[in-house]
C-alpha cells in the first residue's frame, strides 16, 4: 500500500512517500520567511504549497496515480477525540474559513483531500493539533467565558507517548507520562493511562514561553498593551504566537544560535534560555500535580531535545519526580503514515469531522 504523507508547518513543507512501511522518500522543503512573507494568510499560501509538493513528486519520479491514500497533517478544527479521520467537506470548510484560527498544519487535510479527489482515492488527517482529552477541572479559568482550551503537538506527543510506554516494558494504556515536545512552540502534557487530561494550550498564551511564542502573561499588562494603539489584533496575535519568546527577547527562533551566543559569552542570552527550561520545568511540576504525582516518565521530545544544554537544565529541576526519557526529534511523518495505515488495514475505524 503506497501513501502520500504531507506535513506543512510554519516555516517548511514535509513530504514522504511510504510503501507500507518502508520509507520511499522523506523531504523537508524549507520556506525562507522572504519566499512567505507576501502571502497576507496560510490559506492564500495553498498554490505555493501544492506547486512545492507535486514537483517534488515529480523530481522523484512519483505519480498521484501511484498512491492508495493520502495523509496531511490536521490543522485548527473544533476540538475532537484523537484518531485518524477521513477529509470530508465539513472539515474543509471550516479549514477554509479558518473557522478556529490559522495554522500552517490548516492545509495538510487540504492539500491531501484536492491531490486524493485527482485520482479518486481516500483522504486522512491524524490526531491535529486540537485532539482533546482534558477532564473538566482543567478546563476551568478564572473568568467565566474563557475556558482552557487543548492546542498542541498531538501527532507527535501520542507517536512519542506510546514509544516510550513501550520501552518501559508497558502498554500506552497502562503508564502516566509527561511528555513535552519541544519545538517552535512548546506542550507539556500529562498523559494518564492513555489520555491526554491536561496540557498547556501551546499556541495561545498558556504554560512556558517557546522559541515563537509568549506563552502565559502577566494579564493587565497584557490588556494594557492591547489598548496601547501601537498593535493591531493581528499584529497583537502575530506578536504573541509567532514573534514572540524567543524572537521576542533575541530575535531569532533557532535555539542552536541560541547556543552559539551563549558560548560566546552572551549573558542575556543565557539569562533568556535558561528562563525557558525554568518554565517548562515548572510546568512539568503542575503535570506532576495533576497525575497526584504518579508518574511512570517524564518525556522530552522535539527539535530543542536535541539540546544538553537544555535538557541538563530541565532535568536537575525535574529529576526528583520521575526519570527523564529523551527522544530527539519528532516523527511525525511515520505517525501519520501508521495512523493512515491502522485504517486502510481495518484495525481502526475511520472517523468523521462534523461541523458544530
Ligand atoms: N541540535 C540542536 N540543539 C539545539 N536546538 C536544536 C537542535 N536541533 C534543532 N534545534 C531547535 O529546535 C527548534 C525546532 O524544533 P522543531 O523542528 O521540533 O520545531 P518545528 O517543527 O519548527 O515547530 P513545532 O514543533 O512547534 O511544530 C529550533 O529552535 C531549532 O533551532
Ligand atoms: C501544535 C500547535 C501549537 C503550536 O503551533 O505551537
Amino acid at each position: 500500500m503506497k501513501v502520500l504523507v504531507i506535513n506543512p508547518g510554519s516555516t517548511s513543507t514535509k513530504v514522504a512517500v511510504f510503501e507500507d512501511e518502508s520509507s520511499l522518500l522523506e523531504k523537508t522543503i524549507r520556506h525562507s520567511s522572504d519566499e512567505l512573507k507576501d502571502f497576507k494568510s496560510i490559506i492564500e499560501q495553498y498554490d505555493f504549497r501544492v506547486n512545492v509538493v507535486e514537483k517534488e513528486l515529480n523530481a522523484s519520479g512519483f505519480n498521484l496515480k501511484d498512491f492508495d491514500a493520502f495523509v496531511g497533517r490536521g490543522g485548527l478544527l473544533h476540538p475532537i477525540e484523537s484518531g485518524t479521520y477521513r477529509v470530508n467537506e465539513d472539515m474543509l470548510q471550516d479549514l477554509k474559513e479558518c473557522r478556529y484560527g490559522e495554522h500552517a498544519s490548516n492545509l495538510g487535510a487540504i492539500i491531501a483531500y484536492n491531490l486524493a479527489q485527482k485520482v479518486g482515492k481516500p483522504a486522512y488527517i491524524v490526531d491535529p493539533v486540537v485532539v482533546d482529552e482534558m477532564e473538566p477541572l482543567a478546563r476551568y479559568s478564572g473568568l467565566k467565558g474563557i475556558e482552557r482550551k487543548s492546542i498542541w503537538h498531538a501527532l507527535n506527543q501520542k507517536a512519542v507517548a506510546r514509544r516510550a510506554a513501550k520501552d518501559l516494558g508497558k502498554r500506552y494504556e497502562d503508564v502516566n507520562l509527561i511528555v513535552v515536545h519541544l519545538g517552535g512552540g512548546i506542550s507539556v502534557a500529562a498523559h494518564k493511562k492513555g489520555k491526554t487530561i491536561d496540557v498547556n494550550n501551546a499556541l495561545n498564551g498558556d504554560g512556558p514561553f517557546a522559541p515563537e511564542r509568549a506563552g502565559g502573561l502577566p494579564t493587565i499588562s497584557l490588556v494594557d498593551l492591547c489598548m496601547s494603539g501601537k498593535y493591531t489584533y493581528e499584529e497583537m496575535k502575530k506578536l504573541l504566537a509567532g514573534k514572540g519568546g524567543l524572537v521576542s527577547h533575541l530575535g531569532t527562533n533557532n535555539a542552536i544560535e541560541v547556543e552559539e551566543r551563549i558560548n560566546k559569552g552572551d549573558e542575556y542570552a543565557k539569562l533568556v534560555y535558561e528562563a525557558m527550561a525554568y518554565q517548562i520545568a515548572k510546568t512539568i511540576g503542575e503535570m506532576a500535580t495533576v497525575l497526584y504525582g504518579e508518574v511512570d516518565a517524564i518525556v522530552l521530545t522535539g527539535g530543542i531535545a536535541r539540546s544538553q544544554m537544555l535538557v541538563d537544565w530541565i532535568k536537575e529541576r525535574v529529576s526528583f519526580i520521575a526519570k527523564v526519557l529523551i527522544y530527539p526529534g519528532e516523527d511525525e511523518m511515520r505517525a501519520l503514515l501508521e495512523g493512515a495505515l491502522r485504517v486502510l488495514k481495518g484495525e481502526e475505524k475511520e472517523k468523521f469531522y462534523e461541523r458544530i
